[in-house]
């Protein structure tokens, strides 16, 4: 891709601020090459591929050999801010989703103080807004503190401005099923749903990994997979006794993809996302005690893998989501029983969908847009979001470059965590650029028009931060 070069846009633009774009020969979902005008905030025109003239003052990103794809939105982002900015904040997760081909993310709740109150949602909004490269949108906790004793207020999060739809209490499951059952009749009057953390905290104490051979082997406790299968197998029926919405978050065992199924062909108003390691890693990577495999859920078996790249085929699984957890280098480089759970993965997700889902002949890119895009915001209700290339569609795209291959280096990427499970491994494709609202934020590879006043904390962190590798 090259660019001709009108003045950068700089700082985030508001709706409609941004000089227009020409879009020029991308490959839409259909396999045509197609021309896209974008000004105001929108795509204002659309033509075959070499059709449409720029207007003055515009800027031309030549997109010949790159797919386009709806701007990606990710159900489930940990972006540490408030409290625990030594491992992301708003500003660097940011950038690692721009890069990674994001226009939107939802930051979860699990931060100090935590996201229960509407103060604190509006903070991370702001801050999200601020920064200006990606739409933030926190998640509200589902009870005080993620204590799992009382219903946080659910309804002032909602009506605040940053409107909170998914409430949940990831990193904790909500584990009383009469809190669970309030929770689900109370998100209804909102329009929002319930992001279900499915983890039995009894039948998991102390567990370090997934329970089976290889955990026996090692000698570490072990998670089993019914810890996850009996809360979502209980809780799809919750939904439907009280018909509401639930979602449930890092689905990752053979089993829970059947109790699923079975809710689904029931007619439960139940989604649910797989995150993109456990498309790809299974348990035996943990032989070598390298706690960069420490997650929450643990990496499963190779069956399950194969069961949750099915279930993502045929729709039982509806999202991709990167449950991105950056850690300090700390948290991480210690013994395994010591370690954080969590691993990054906004800037290697749709790389990691193409690997275990495209290449594979799984999907399609308009599967890949669905499942990293439209379903994703459709379950935030993010309106604005996730809507297909069209003329007077909003202008949040991102164009990639499905030829490309290169080694994944941590040490390059934007977000501050350094614990990528990929490291070293050559993923196919390259986010090339990332537009949000009409303004390009990512091109080339590299962020482009941040706020200036941000320039020495960008160069304190070697920013831009271009991805490795040339397409
Ligand atoms: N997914 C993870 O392994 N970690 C998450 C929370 C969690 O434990 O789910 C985190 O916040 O670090």
């Amino acid at each position: 891709m090259s660019t001709t070069d009108t003045p950068a846009p700089t700082g985030a633009a508001g709706e409609g601020a941004a000089p227009p774009v020409l879009v020029r020969r991308a490959r839409l979902l259909g396999g045509e090459e197609t021309d896209l005008l974008l000004a105001g905030g929108r795509v204002a025109r659309t033509g075959p591929g070499g059709s449409l003239e720029a207007p003055d003052g515009a800027r031309v990103v030549e997109a010949a050999g790159l797919v386009a794809l709806p701007g990606l939105v990710d159900l489930h982002t940990h972006l540490r801010e408030p409290g625990r900015e030594d491992a992301e904040t708003v500003r660097t997760g940011s950038r690692a989703a721009a890069l990674g081909g994001f226009t939107a993310v939802h930051a979860m709740a699990n931060t100090d103080p935590v996201a229960d109150t509407a103060g604190v949602v509006e903070q991370v909004w702001r801050l999200g807004r601020e920064v200006g490269l990606v739409d933030v949108r926190p998640v509200g906790a589902v009870t005080v503190g993620l204590a799992g004793e009382r219903l946080a207020e659910l309804g002032a999060m909602a009506t605040s401005a940053a409107r909170v739809r998914v409430f949940s209490d990831d990193g904790r499951c909500v584990h009383d099923p009469v809190l669970m059952r309030r929770a689900l009749e109370y998100v209804r009057s909102v329009d929002g749903v319930v992001a279900q953390h499915a983890q039995d905290p009894r039948l998991t104490e102390g567990a370090q990994m997934h329970e089976g051979v290889v955990s026996s082997v090692l000698g570490l406790r072990g998670w089993p997979a019914v810890a996850e299968e009996a809360v979502i197998a209980r809780d799809v029926l919750l939904a439907d006794h009280v018909g509401s919405r639930l979602h449930v978050c890092h689905v990752s065992t053979a089993g829970s993809v059947e109790i699923l199924r079975w809710a689904k062909a029931r007619g439960v108003d139940v989604t649910a996302e797989v995150t993109p390691h456990h498309l790809l890693l299974t348990d035996e990577l943990v032989r070598g005690y390298d706690p960069v495999y420490k997650v929450n859920p643990p990496l499963r078996t190779r069956a399950d893998v194969e069961a949750l790249r099915e279930a993502v085929a045929d729709g039982t699984v509806d999202v991709v989501a990167t449950d991105h957890a950056p850690h300090p280098v700390e948290d991480k480089d210690c013994e395994w029983a010591a370690a954080a759970m969590g691993m990054t993965g906004l800037e290697t997700a749709l790389s990691v969908v193409q690997e275990a889902l495209v290449e594979t002949g799984l999907l399609g890119w308009a599967d890949v847009a669905r499942v990293l895009s439209s379903a994703p915001a459709r379950i935030g209700r993010l309106e604005d979001h996730g809507r297909p290339l069209a003329e007077g569609e909003p202008a949040h795209l991102v164009l990639v470059d499905p030829a490309a291959r290169r080694p994944v280096a941590p040490e390059q990427h934007a977000t501050q965590g350094r614990n990528s499970p990929y490291r070293g491994m050559e993923l196919p494709g390259r986010v090339v650029a990332t537009v949000l609202r009409g303004r390009p934020v990512v091109l080339d590879g590299a962020l482009v028009g941040e706020q200036p006043d941000d320039a020495h904390l960008g160069a304190s962190r070697g920013a831009p931060h271009g991805a490795a590798g040339a397409s």
